[in-house]
């Protein structure tokens, strides 16, 4: 079975010391569950002091990005090998933000990628597609490459161990979730995509989270579809309440 994956993204959100009174609040009230993993996807600035402080508890630490060379002239970036020398144990590669805002594209979603699983850092791969191109009856199209492209070269092995985030851009802070059953739908076709591309194997062990406009109040309908393994929050993982709530209802 697979585990669901609990991942609050806080953007670019908080102090240090609202980040460490989150941690306090949270990290020994995670439940100790085979169901669930729970993380939070903390600002670069902070990840080795939250990395200290969740040490030896079962709430984990995840950077929103890095780059995909080792080392080298790339002002403001963090390596891999950095992250790792840290003790992060996730990423987020390729979310909607960084494609719109920074250039990312399915080619260096791809190189991180890689480049992550050669550091032992589990990626967290976000997929998903505009409005524009839902309304143009392109999501399958859309999304089915991404996630192809994303994969390139991976051996199944690493794709049974990543994580896939599929998050419709229309739904990411606007209040709109995607209803449960198109949410599952879209993850569905994701886990065939992964079958043809990749082997049945890498589609029955890579999970995929939902993530747009996830709160405690919608969280267990998406968790109850068959192909949902988690969500990927933004607004409601930033409150501790709301935040153990979600990881609570992934745990069930
Ligand atoms: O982008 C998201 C998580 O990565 C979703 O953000 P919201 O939960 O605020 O819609």
């Amino acid at each position: 079975m697979r585990k669901n994956v609990i991942a609050g993204n806080w953007k670019m959100n908080k102090t240090l010391s609202e980040a460490e009174d989150f941690i306090e609040a949270t990290k020994t009230k995670i439940p100790s569950s085979d169901k669930a993993e729970a993380i939070v996807c903390a600002p670069a600035l902070y990840l080795t002091e939250l990395v200290k402080r969740t040490e030896g508890t079962d709430l984990k630490i995840a950077a929103q990005t890095m780059h995909y060379e080792e080392n080298g002239a790339f002002t403001g970036e963090i390596s891999p090998a950095a992250l790792k020398s840290v003790g992060v144990e996730y990423a987020v590669i390729g979310h909607s933000e960084r494609r719109e805002y920074y250039n990312e594209t399915d080619e260096t979603v791809n190189k991180k990628t890689h480049a992550a699983f050669k550091y032992g850092i589990t990626p967290i791969v976000c997929i998903g597609e505009t409005l524009e191109e839902r309304e143009a009856d392109k999501t399958n199209e859309v999304v089915g490459g991404q996630v192809e492209k994303a994969l390139e070269g991976l051996s199944a092995d690493q794709v049974s161990n990543l994580i896939l985030a599929y998050e419709p851009v229309w739904a990411i802070g606007t209040g709109k979730t995607a209803t449960a059953q198109q949410a599952n739908e879209v993850c569905a076709f994701i886990r065939n995509v992964v079958k043809e591309k990749v082997s049945a194997e890498a589609a029955e062990g890579v999970r995929i989270q939902y993530g747009g406009s996830v709160k405690p109040a919608n969280v267990d309908e998406l968790l109850s579809e068959s192909d949902i393994d988690g969500a990927l929050v933004g607004g409601a993982s930033l409150e501790a309440d709301s935040f153990l709530a979600l990881v609570e209802a992934g745990s069930k």
